[in-house]
């Protein structure tokens, strides 16, 4: 089962192409990042699939579903920084939230609790941290107890403090078996909150997978020899390679496939080549964004 599948999403604005076939399958209880810089199309594709927008070109389900009203009320959104009303308590605004979305009202003190905002929820909601406004924000998405939670941003504009409180807030959701979809243009946001990512640029999708994966597909090996070249010679031969760099004295390979060190060193043996250096590294998925958005 997926909780959403997009296929070949397309959407344009007059001569801005805003997306572009951008097709993805985001499993249950993942934390779904959707990764891009600035403009890269993530509030586009969650206005889409959130039914503020229409696609130009593609399809989606929910569920595993065609999008319907009832399977839309199964998840909870929270696309852009709420118009809570400043004179009336946390409590209150949740009241008339709930009235709009229709949700119970009985629901409220434990979407307070959740969002760890008991203690404060009869103080009014301009007296709140901004880290406290956007987790009552998330309360109101969480009215009517969804599987699902559809964030756009949800960390941007927040100090520090009030971004790991968010991002707190977030794992204990997804620990407690949500789905969730969140925007984000921050590498480690993503890095440190979310199981699985696709990489949006310019429209396009550039890769999607977990977290882990698109982690260690960029690993390369460092290693080197007594003399370099003869090993850069041997290394070429080798049936996986890929590419290879030169940096600090060392040769830094990219295999095709994932390479066994103890045999990649028994390989330049039977080549003539003993290492005196050889170790896997893994690039941050930050390099591995930016290499690929440089291509
Ligand atoms: N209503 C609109 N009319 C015209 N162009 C738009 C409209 N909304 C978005 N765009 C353009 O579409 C592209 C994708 O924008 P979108 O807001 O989806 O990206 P984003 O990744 O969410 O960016 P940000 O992180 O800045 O919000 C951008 O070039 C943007 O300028």
């Amino acid at each position: 089962m997926s909780i959403l599948s997009l296929h070949n999403i397309s959407k344009r604005y007059g001569a801005i192409q805003a997306l572009s076939g951008v097709s993805f399958e985001v499993p249950p209880g993942s934390v779904f990042g959707i990764l891009g810089p600035n403009g890269s199309g993530k509030t586009t594709l969650l206005g889409i699939v959130t039914d503020v927008l229409k696609a130009d070109e593609g399809t989606y389900s929910l569920f595993d579903a065609p999008p319907a009203g009832r399977l839309r009320r199964q998840i909870g959104t929270l696309l852009e920084t709420p118009n809570f009303y400043h004179y009336l308590t946390a409590c209150q605004n949740l009241q008339v939230a709930a009235a709009i979305k229709q949700k119970p009202e009985q629901d409220i003190s434990r979407v307070l609790e959740i969002a760890g905002l008991t203690a404060r929820q009869h103080s009014r909601f301009k007296t709140y941290s901004l880290g406290m406004k956007q987790r009552l924000a998330i309360a109101s998405a969480l009215l009517g107890d969804p599987g699902v939670l559809i964030l756009d941003e949800p960390t941007n504009g927040l100090d520090p403090a009030g971004i790991a409180e968010v991002r707190e807030l977030v794992l204990r959701l997804a620990e407690t078996g949500k789905t969730i979809i969140l925007a984000s243009h921050l590498l480690d946001e993503v890095e440190k909150v979310c199981s699985h990512v696709a990489i949006l640029q310019k429209g396009k999708l550039l890769l999607s997978g977990p977290v882990n994966e698109v982690l260690a597909r960029e690993d390369y090996v460092e290693l080197s020899g007594p003399d370099n070249t003869v090993l850069e010679a041997v290394l070429a031969r080798h049936p996986a390679f890929s590419h290879i760099l030169s940096r600090n004295g060392h040769l830094q390979v990219v295999f095709s496939q994932p390479v066994d060190l103890a045999a990649l060193n028994a390989y330049c043996a039977e080549q003539g080549v003993w290492l005196n250096h050889l170790h896997i590294r893994k690039q941050s998925l930050e390099k591995a964004f930016l290499q690929l958005t440089n291509n």
